[in-house]
């Protein structure tokens, strides 16, 4: 029933526009515009609604989305609205986050409906024509991180915002005046720029006169016995509580011992995740310039890219269209420090060819491992997407010599990780990506060790694993350069090494055969080029002595006994030998 006057209210509101979102969208606008809501876990209230940059103009309806009264996030950025900040969102009491950057909106912000959102976290007002004073109750939105009203008319002085949860604020560009207040001095002067304020350096020089008009000398000879007598104050408290120290041996340490923060550690940034008891936290690598935080992660739209062995993989793109990947993972199975340290050891790694891990969350429930994002996708998706398909567009043996040569780089770099100590454990074309000038990167670094181990079965069938490797959390380097030759072997062939079935025209009836036995077996009957995948053999430029270079390679990668293997140090040598890439 909820539901169902929820999304009365949001149809209603939609109605109005109808006429000129058939002329945005003529295909199909109510479905679009369905994608940009969704529901809470028990799918019987509206709890967001994102409609940025549809096309609305006029007035924003009054009594239709303020019906929402469970909404947390509304978006309505970057339309045509206009008329007043809208009274009725007084209702909207449970509101996160809003967003009304870039429309027309103007008049006065009255205090009273601001003060009512106590559970405002991001206002984005940015982009209107507000004006008149910044309202005093802002100080009551206790929750506020995010405050931009940057680029409006708002005019009179700034009020004192005593916000200890902000971490950005924009009131640039409008026609303030007078001081910045003490409680925002935090902030870059460039939150106030163009402005007439000043910061209150005037103030303090005012306040270091001196007072009730004594002469230079006098005021001198005051300071100097003042500091003499406090010197002598604090000479004799000090040498009192020495001696009560001797005589009654422990001494009572006054107060309480403060707990550290980890906010104050250079380069992390801890935000709390409020609604979670058992203390879930998410910890942002690379200092504290983040666009994002748990709330911005778990309320923006994702979409499943897939579920693996051990997690579900998630593309979330954030309100300022950002995009990241959470892998929310299923199987952990170290307690919180493990967990903790093994991601510190990742989030240390810093390579243009590994996917960076920007941030982790742990909580009782939930375990989140936060990458970049690569758009362009898995090299498996580049290989084996839409195989015989008229639309597939073969990747071309360039492509695949970069490919090769990225994710060989990146992969030294790991092994260089923790004092030369890290591996990675789960090297396959999955988790490799092309970035934009398609060099292979290497992602989801970092959790085998941390995972329930896969069986054994699954590592003999996995085409992946080194022969050696029965405990998958228990990877070494020796079998990371086996799984990464098994991929260089893919690149060459364009055959999966996860579905035999591929391999069968080859082997006996029964046989389970890996690849690079498949391949032996070929060269062993056949001639070399045999194996090569036919997409860049029929390419012209006579590349097969590259070809023939790197399937030796991959070969060497794959010897049975671990120390036949090269290191991957040598392995970058030799691929850049082929071509080195880089100059093209
Ligand atoms: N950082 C990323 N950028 C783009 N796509 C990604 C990223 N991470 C994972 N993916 C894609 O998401 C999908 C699911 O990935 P996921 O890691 O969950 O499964 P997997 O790689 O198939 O198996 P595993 O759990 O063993 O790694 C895969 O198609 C993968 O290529």
């Amino acid at each position: 029933q909820t539901l169902d006057d929820d999304k009365k209210a949001l149809l209603t509101f939609l109605s109005h526009f109808n006429s000129s979102l058939l002329r945005w969208n003529q295909s199909s606008p109510v479905c679009h515009l369905w994608t940009g809501v969704s529901c809470n876990a028990n799918r019987d209230r509206i709890v967001s609604v994102r409609l940025p940059a549809v096309g609305f103009n006029g007035l924003i309806p009054p009594f239709t989305i303020s019906r929402l009264s469970s909404l947390k996030f509304l978006s309505l950025r970057n339309n045509h609205f206009t008329g007043d900040f809208p009274s009725d969102f007084i209702n909207l009491k449970n509101l996160t986050h809003l967003y009304l950057q870039h429309n027309y909106l103007s008049g006065p912000l009255l205090p009273v409906i601001l003060s009512e959102l106590k559970n405002l976290k991001v206002l984005d007002l940015s982009n209107n024509g507000f004006n008149g004073s910044i309202p005093a109750s802002l100080s009551g939105l206790t929750s506020l991180r995010v405050l931009n009203l940057a680029n409006n008319s708002f005019s009179g002085e700034i009020p004192d915002l005593d916000l200890p949860k902000l971490s950005q604020v924009n009131l640039s560009n409008n026609k303030l005046v007078g001081t910045i207040p003490k409680s925002l001095q935090r902030f870059q002067r460039s939150a106030f720029s163009g402005n007439k304020v000043s910061n209150n350096t005037t103030q303090r020089q005012r306040q270091h006169k001196i007072p009730f008009g004594l002469s230079q000398i006098a005021f001198l000879l005051i300071l100097a016995a003042v500091c003499v007598l406090g010197f002598s104050g604090f000479s004799y408290t000090m040498i009192t509580c020495c001696l009560r120290k001797k005589c009654f041996g422990k001494a009572r340490i006054p107060g309480k011992l403060r707990k550290r923060d980890s906010s104050s550690s250079p380069g992390n940034w801890t935000a709390r995740d409020d609604n979670t008891e058992e203390g879930g936290k998410i910890i942002f690598f690379g200092g504290r310039n983040h666009s994002f935080d748990l709330d911005d992660l778990l309320s923006s739209s994702a979409e499943v890219l897939g579920k693996g062995a051990f997690s579900t993989t998630y593309k979330v793109t954030m309100e300022d269209m950002s995009t990241v990947v959470v892998k929310r993972l299923k199987e952990v199975v170290v307690g919180r420090r493990e967990f903790e340290q093994q991601m510190e050891i990742i989030g240390m790694i810093r390579h243009e060819f590994v996917a960076e891990l920007k941030a982790y969350y742990y909580s009782k429930d939930d375990k989140l491992a936060v990458y970049s994002y690569y758009s362009q996708g898995s090299l498996f998706q580049m290989l084996h997407g839409n195989r015989g398909k008229y639309h597939r567009v073969p990747l071309d043996w360039d492509a695949r010599l970069r490919i090769a040569t990225g994710a060989a780089r990146g992969l030294a770099t790991i092994h260089e990780g923790n004092n030369g100590k890290l591996s990675h454990g789960n090297i396959k074309s999955s988790n490799i990506f092309l970035d934009s000038q398609c060099y292979g990167c290497i992602g989801d670094l970092g959790l085998t060790t941390i995972m329930r181990s896969l069986p054994q079965t699954t590592c003999l069938t996995s085409g992946y694993h080194a022969p050696e490797i029965t405990d998958t959390r228990r990877s070494t380097q020796f079998s990371d350069v086996y799984s990464f030759g098994v991929v260089l072997l893919e690149l060459l062939t364009g055959k999966s090494p996860v579905s035999p079935a591929e391999l069968a025209p080859t082997t006996r009836q029964g046989e389970n055969m890996d690849l690079a036995s498949w391949i032996k077996n070929v060269v062993a009957k056949e001639w070399t080029g045999e194996v090569f995948d036919m997409e860049i053999l029929s390419q012209s430029g006579g590349f097969e002595e590259e070809m023939v270079e790197m399937l030796q390679i991959g070969l060497a990668c794959v010897a049975l006994k671990q120390q036949d293997r090269p290191h991957i140090a040598q392995v970058v040598k030799l691929i850049e030998d082929i071509r080195s890439v880089d100059a093209e």
